[in-house]
């Protein structure tokens, strides 16, 4: 059985925030999106261009025609515009029991109004009263109710005045403005106060506060508690910002991907890695190319998700010789490589699609052949190093891809280095995916 969300908001043609946030935020979570469009906004990463508000009637039409036939779980609003508009939603709402989020949208994060001024008493009187919960940010906690926010004191008495004076039966006053370290968003429910806190993300936030609100619906929508649905929420916005795609020349989207993708990708990455890792250990004249150091392969997870070690998924203990044949020593983790992590995520930089890397002894043979077959390779040369990278700690081997990559001016299948004192000559073949470095390896060693 599926749930069912309507969202009650405009259109934003970036794809940024409004309904196109909110289906992406319910797919996210599984739950089937319907949608009430009460706006048309041209609208991009930088600014609201034009506005044009749908007929009220269409839309407490839109809002009917799903809720009597789909049913509904839960919804919520977000810009509803002007004040016949919110006669019309609240006068519809009213004849369904779903709960309702309320987001009271009245500024786009570019700076332009997307509430009539003359529209704020209705959404006071009409819409805040139905609200299960209310989610203003610092600017519209401060119209609601009437006072400065300058700090998480102030946030608590706005969320107070809203619940106790307005009618909605919960608030949330959101921090994101609110210029602290953390992003701590203030919740007044049941006559308590809790705090929700996540660290500031330096990210993508057109469409945070849409995506946080309709994250709330959907767990509501699944039948989750309202504190839980707030939790759940908080997690999601927080990976959202941070995983962004920076697009447009202004407030990049939030990715509300982040929260499906990741872990699906996770398992793709696991699955292709471990069936490599049988291949490779099959293969027969292996033992005599595995370093001293040992062997490992890689396999990050695409570009944008790929930002540190613990995003490529190696061989724990990496892969050793073991008698006539080779071994892996643990299972494939995430952040079981460091080294070769730190190649792959170097050339990902230059070439994102390549995302795979293996390593092996080196010798001129090897090159010699690689060359013959037609393979790209480059190299570096420890010896170059410059003394500053040398300084830093981790260093050598993002400078060593970087210098062999630039030396080609393109892209190369395989990266050696001579080695120096105490480091071991090696090899890396690089490929888009573990299959790809294994058929390169095969073409090399066979
Ligand atoms: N840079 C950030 N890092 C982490 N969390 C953030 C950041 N910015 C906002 N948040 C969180 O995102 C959620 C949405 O809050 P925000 O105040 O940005 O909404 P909003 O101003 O209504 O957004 P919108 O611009 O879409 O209207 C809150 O939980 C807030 O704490
Ligand atoms: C359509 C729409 N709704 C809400 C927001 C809130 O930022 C926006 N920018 N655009």
């Amino acid at each position: 059985m599926i749930r069912k969300a309507l969202t009650i908001a405009g259109s934003d043609s970036g794809g940024g925030a409004g309904i196109e946030a909110d289906l992406k935020t319910y797919s996210a979570f599984g739950v089937h999106g319907l949608v009430a469009i009460t706006s048309v906004t041209a609208q991009n990463t930088q600014e609201v261009r034009a506005i044009h508000d749908v007929d009220p009637e269409v839309v407490a039409k839109q809002i009917e025609a799903v809720a009597d036939d789909i049913g509904v779980d839960a919804a919520k609003t977000g810009m509803l515009s002007n004040a016949e508009i919110i006669k019309a939603v609240a006068k519809t709402v009213k004849k369904y029991s779903f709960p309702l989020v309320v987001d009271p949208v009245m500024i786009a994060k570019s700076g332009a109004p997307l509430l009539r001024e003359d529209a704020m008493d209705a959404l006071i009187e009409k819409i805040i009263p139905l609200a299960k919960v209310v989610t203003p940010n610092k600017p519209e906690a401060e119209k609601l109710s009437g006072i400065r926010i300058e700090n998480l004191e102030d946030a608590r008495k706005a969320a107070k005045i809203i619940v106790e004076e307005l009618g909605a039966e919960s608030a949330i006053v959101k921090g994101g403005h609110l210029g602290l370290s953390e992003a701590v968003d203030v919740f007044y429910f049941n006559g308590e106060f809790k705090e929700y806190r996540a660290p500031f993300v330096d990210g993508c936030t057109h469409g945070t506060g849409c995506s946080f609100s309709a994250a709330i619906a959907a767990n509501l929508a699944k039948g989750k508690e309202l504190e839980e649905a707030v939790r759940i929420a908080k997690e999601f916005i927080t990976m959202g910002i941070y995983y962004g795609a920076k697009i447009g020349y202004g407030h990049c989207p939030v990715n509300q991907n982040a929260w499906i993708e990741i872990p699906a990708e996770k398992w793709r990455v696991y699955e292709s890695l471990r069936n490599a890792i049988k291949e490779l250990v099959a293969i027969e004249n292996l033992p005599q190319y595995v370093p001293e150091v040992g062997m490992n392969f890689v396999y990050a997870l695409p570009r944008l998700y790929a930002r540190s070690k613990d995003d490529v998924a190696g061989v724990k203990g990496r892969i050793v010789k073991f008698g006539s044949a080779v071994k892996p020593v643990g299972g494939v983790e995430f952040g079981a490589s460091d080294h070769l992590a730190r190649a792959i995520l170097t050339y990902m930089n230059f070439f994102p699609e390549t995302r795979s890397v293996l390593n092996l002894k080196y010798s001129e043979e090897l090159i010699k052949k690689a060359s013959n077959l037609g393979l790209r390779v480059s190299f570096y040369d420890r010896r170059e190093e410059p003394e500053e990278i040398k300084a830093q700690e981790g260093g050598t081997i993002p400078w060593g891809i970087r210098t062999a990559i630039e030396r080609i001016n393109g892209k190369p299948d395989i990266i050696y280095h001579l080695g120096n004192w105490g480091k071991e000559a090696m090899i890396l073949i690089f490929g888009e995916t573990p299959q790809v470095v294994l058929r390169k390896l095969k073409m090399l060693i066979e």
